[in-house]
């Protein structure tokens, strides 16, 4: 059986390289497709073919993919969790630097400058006291949502000396494991700005964070705080960005996303979304993403979904069958009354539910016939079927 995966960006060699020429097509026109492996290109308005069985994004926001729709249609989008966080932290920690120091404008300034010799130098001298900047040990770093990357930033703000404060309400285990045990934790978004000098957003773009940073909030922050945005461009509202620079309430923006509206306004720092551009990052990012892909495909087996849980079972001799289902009870049941009726022996069995999804691998005696999977598809509540065939029947 061969696989065929529509690409959509470019995507790092490492992960086109770790789809074995044999099983798979991979390429940016391929028609048909049973995957879509995507970076930061906007799914929203894609047509997506009916073939399309995964998605799978080289990278951590999905805010690209249309997740909910393809959720209705039990469709599972995968990312690759922090593959490339460092990269971010590494961004943000110049970010924060160039804050601090006012580096852009005072690079913006050498390009300007004109003479030479010691009138030149002169120049340098006279206008260097118009960027005295701020040193970080002692300062203050706030940072919004404690995930692979922000994580890794307040960790490494600590190590810098700061002082720092996070707010997540919803962190992880593992990930609250990761933080340095003396990072504080804010009892609320508020509470966090009110008392830094440095704001740092590492949150998803969904609806609950859109323009989290607005007016109000940015009201509540100090004088000159420095607000620091590697996440995504629509979780600050601008016009509150460039008032608050305009009227001097607000020290600096640092964004990895920029715009018309932005440009050349004075506290600006804008980058190219370059957060995650290495070539270690895109290489993670892409490896990760194939993984995930390439499991669920030859074994529908579930690692680093956004919307459904993780569901990873080890191969038997037999076939599988996956199915998507809504999370409504006797959905098993009904499932595995239509396998017995066909003669087949269920081997072993996953269930796993996450909020209204619900998805269960089975695996068989035999192989699922076409006619047995419609069966199974039309059974109420059922989303999506695929019948995988043995491993050792792939040709
Ligand atoms: N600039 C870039 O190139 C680049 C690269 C990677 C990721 N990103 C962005 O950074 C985001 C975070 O990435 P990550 O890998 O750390 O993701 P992650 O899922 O590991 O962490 C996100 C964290 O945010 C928390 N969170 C969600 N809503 C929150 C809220 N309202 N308040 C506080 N915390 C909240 C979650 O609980 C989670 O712990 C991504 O969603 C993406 O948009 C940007
Ligand atoms: O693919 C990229 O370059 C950006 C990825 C980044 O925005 C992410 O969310 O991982």
């Amino acid at each position: 059986m061969v696989f065929r995966i529509r690409t959509y960006n470019n995507i790092a060699e490492a992960g086109l390289e770790a789809f074995p020429r044999s099983q798979y097509e991979v390429g940016a026109s391929i028609e048909q497709p049973d995957g879509i492996l995507v970076r930061s290109a906007n799914l929203h308005q894609e047509p997506l073919p009916e073939t399309v069985q995964a998605i799978a994004r080289a990278g951590a926001g999905v805010n690209n993919i249309p997740v909910e729709k393809l959720s209705e249609q039990g469709i599972p989008v995968f990312n690759a969790p922090g593959a490339n966080a460092n990269a971010v932290k590494e961004l943000v920690l110049a970010g924060l630097f160039m804050g601090f120091r006012h580096i852009a404008p005072a690079l913006a300034f050498v390009a300007e400058l004109s003479g030479e010799g010691e009138t030149f130098e002169k120049a340098v001298e006279a206008g260097k006291k118009r960027f005295v900047g701020r040193e970080l040990p002692g300062r203050r770093l706030g940072v919004v949502g404690l995930g692979a990357i922000g994580g890794q930033v307040a960790n490494a703000a600590r190590a810098l000396g700061m002082e720092v404060v996070g707010y997540d309400p919803g962190i992880t285990v593992e990930h609250a494991w990761r933080l340095a045990s003396d990072i504080r934790q804010a009892r609320s978004l508020d509470e966090l700005l009110a008392e830094c000098d440095v704001v740092s957003l590492h949150v998803p773009l969904i609806e609950a964070t859109r323009e989290l940073i607005n007016e109000r909030r940015i009201a509540v922050m100090p004088d000159s705080a420095l607000l620091l945005n590697f996440a995504r461009d629509g979780l600050v509202r601008r016009s509150a960005v460039l008032a608050a620079l305009a009227e001097g309430r607000l020290g600096a923006y640092v964004t990895d996303f920029p715009h018309p509206e932005l440009q050349g306004q004075p506290g600006v720092v804008a980058l190219p979304h370059l957060g995650a551009s290495t070539g270690e990052a895109e290489a993670n990012s892409a490896v990760l993403a194939v993984q995930n892909l390439r499991e669920f495909l030859e074994h529908g087996n579930i690692r680093n979904s956004v919307n459904f849980p993780d569901v990873v079972m080890p191969r038997t001799d037999g076939g599988r069958l996956a199915v998507a289902n809504a999370n409504v009870p006797n959905m098993v049941g009904q499932v595995g009354t239509t396998l017995a009726e066909a003669g087949l022996n269920i081997v072993d069995l996953l269930n796993r539910s996450r909020g209204e999804l619900a998805y269960t691998l089975i695996d068989v005696d035999g192989e699922v016939a076409p006619d047995i999977a419609g069966r199974i598809l039309a059974i109420d509540g059922v989303l999506k079927v695929r019948s995988i065939p043995p491993v050792s029947g792939r040709g």
